[in-house]
């Protein structure tokens, strides 16, 4: 049997990665108004512009702090991170969901999403998603390397040097693998199954696609953050 183990570099690249996730949280104050004002559809709906403006945020502070991001070229950074947002905000917010958040928050949080005008035919598959990361039991150096893996998917629309991107993925599914043997040793389909979340994540953003035109069919207001991250 290979014995598993994580060199010094590997170990400095994973610190590096899991202080930048842990360092760029929601700001306390979106987080507070969640369990202030009343429950109309359209509070709420508000609410949820806000913190999703605040996670895209938060996910492009924490993807300048990815070793090698910045090095790539330009245009490449921009196309990552417009073709992962989604992505990368529905793992936050499960991750958010099923650990960071005092208990009574997230059925506020569920609450309001439940109650903010979003068809019950996202709201679904959304929550099964919810559920099955909260099952992983995911320790917080595997949540921020699963996220960076996810924004540095090489095939994402209009990135130029698709090979630098996959260089740098691999480094990070590399150090990811061999953390997934070392966590949870008596589950060795551990690391496919996170690899399997990435595949839900993918069908998700299709769906979050069309409720991004149902709000704006339904003349929803968004913010300029998020009207230049999703082209809407
Ligand atoms: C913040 C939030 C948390 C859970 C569910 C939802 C619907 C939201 N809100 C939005 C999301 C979004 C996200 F931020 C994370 C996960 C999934 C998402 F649908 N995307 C957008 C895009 C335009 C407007 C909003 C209100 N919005």
């Amino acid at each position: 049997k290979e014995k598993v183990e994580i060199t010094k570099e590997q170990q400095a690249l994973m610190k590096i990665i899991t202080d930048a996730y842990n360092r760029h949280q929601i700001p306390q104050d979106v987080a507070k108004k969640l369990l202030q004002d009343q429950y109309s559809a359209e509070e709420n709906f508000l609410l949820l512009t806000e913190m999703a403006t605040s996670q895209v945020q938060v996910l492009v502070e924490f993807t300048k702090n990815i070793p090698g991001f910045l090095s790539l070229d330009r245009e490449d950074q921009i196309a990552l991170l417009k073709g992962s947002a989604v992505e990368a905000m529905f793992l936050r917010s499960a991750q958010v969901f099923s650990r960071k958040m005092p208990s009574g928050h997230t059925e506020v949080l569920e609450e309001r999403i439940r109650k903010s005008g979003i068809s019950e035919e996202f709201i679904t598959p959304m929550f099964n998603f919810y559920k099955s990361i909260g099952e992983l039991h995911m320790v917080q150096e595997e949540q921020a390397l699963l996220t960076t893996v996810t924004i540095l998917t090489p095939d994402r629309p209009y990135v130029k040097d698709q090979q630098a991107v996959e260089r740098l993925q691999e480094t990070m599914l590399d150090v990811l693998r061999k953390l997934c043997v070392l966590q949870h040793p008596q589950e060795p389909q551990y690391f496919a199954r996170l690899l399997g979340r990435l595949t839900e994540l993918r069908t998700l953003s299709h769906y979050h696609t069309e409720m991004l035109v149902s709000w704006r069919m339904n003349d929803h207001k968004f913010t300029p953050l998020l009207c230049e991250i999703w082209d809407v």
